[in-house]
């Protein structure tokens, strides 16, 4: 059964709406105005400590303030991770499908290991999942192949299904040799058609038969 590994902001969970509070919390503190959340949504994608980056050369805050604004956004968004965070429609059903059929399932994010395992609990999701490997969990971030194939050691598999809504998942599996599906409806910025990806799907309930097919 192959494993299947899924990203998790713009793919499990649509978290744009907490991610986008937690910095306008932190550049209100900096007397920076609030973003839009389509702003917030472009900076998603390559980790907080980049989103931080983006947020502050925006507003003209100078770079060595990068890691007490880190911090800061950090203590915001760990406060209150979920309130206004949901799951993409038709996830569950599937999630609950392929656990039923014996497939091992598991999360490789940029998110921080921490919250991203806080908000898989408040979403009452996590025990779906055999691991979890957040953007902190070893020294590179996706794109770099490296936690995509620590999902896989970790879970004692050489090849896997992941399943992730941006140029940084289909970059990273692509490196790490493994077939992508791509979710449409995240916070990708460039076309479909510019990603390496098998399969594209903009609903999870074509995912399911993808799966099957495989
Ligand atoms: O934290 C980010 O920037 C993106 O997280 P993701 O890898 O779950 O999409
Ligand atoms: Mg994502």
């Amino acid at each position: 059964m192959t494993p299947i590994v899924f990203d998790l902001d713009g793919t499990l969970i649509d978290s744009a709406p907490d991610l986008h509070a937690a910095c306008c919390k932190m550049l209100a503190d900096e007397d920076a105005p609030a973003p839009s959340l389509e702003t917030v949504i472009s900076y998603v994608g390559n980790g907080v400590p980049r989103l931080v980056e983006l947020a502050m050369r925006a507003n003209g805050i100078p770079a060595d303030q990068h890691a007490r604004l880190v911090k800061a956004y950090m203590g915001y968004y760990n406060a209150d991770p979920a309130t206004l965070t949901t799951i993409y429609p038709n996830l569950l059903p599937l999630l609950e499908a392929l656990k039923e059929k014996g497939h091992r399932l598991a999360v490789c994010t940029n998110k921080p290991e921490a919250p991203a395992r806080e908000i898989l609990r408040l979403l009452e999701i996590e025990h779906f999942f055999d691991v979890v490997v957040g953007g902190d969990t070893l020294p590179k971030k996706k794109p770099d192949p490296a936690p995509l194939l620590h999902t896989l050691k970790l879970l004692g598999a050489d090849s896997c299904l992941y399943v992730g809504d941006s140029e940084v998942d289909a970059e990273t599996a692509d490196r790490a040799g493994q077939t992508m599906a791509l979710f449409t409806k995240g916070y990708r910025k460039v076309p479909v058609a510019d990603l390496p990806h098998a399969f594209a799907f903009d609903d999870f309930a074509a995912l399911g038969p993808y799966i099957e097919s495989l």
